[in-house]
């Protein structure tokens, strides 16, 4: 919970639904970013597929550490689609910061 503190927590809070996910369970999900899961490329980073414990499928949004995105950037982007939940757009399950891991996790 260290990222998000204050305001954040606060708007963590108006969005229960947002997880936190713990990075083994992105790993195991992901088959630890296997090649085979990719499911393409974006500005951010690399797009893997992936399965939870739950069976629920999920895209892991992986920032890579060439990306010039820092941890601001990140928490905004994770603040700002949460809010923009609509049914034409992809739900955005939650979010990953683990060490220099950054992800973002949408159905
Ligand atoms: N939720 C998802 N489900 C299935 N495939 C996805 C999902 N999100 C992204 N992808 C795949 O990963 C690719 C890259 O997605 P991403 O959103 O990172 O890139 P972008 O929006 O094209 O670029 P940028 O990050 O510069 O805005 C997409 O073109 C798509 O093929």
């Amino acid at each position: 919970m260290g990222y998000f503190e204050g305001n954040e927590l606060e708007e963590n809070r108006r969005h229960p639904d947002l997880l936190i996910f713990d990075l083994s369970c992105i790993v195991a999900a992901t088959d630890n970013f296997s090649p085979i899961n990719k499911l393409g490329q974006g500005g951010f980073g690399s797009v893997f597929k992936g399965q939870l414990s739950n069976g629920q499928q999920v895209a892991v949004k992986r920032l890579s550490n060439s990306s010039r995105q820092g941890i601001d950037e990140f928490k905004n982007e994770v603040m700002l689609i949460a809010k923009l939940q609509h049914r034409n757009l992809v739900k955005l399950f939650g979010c990953c910061i683990q060490g220099e891991e950054k992800m973002l996790i949408y159905e």
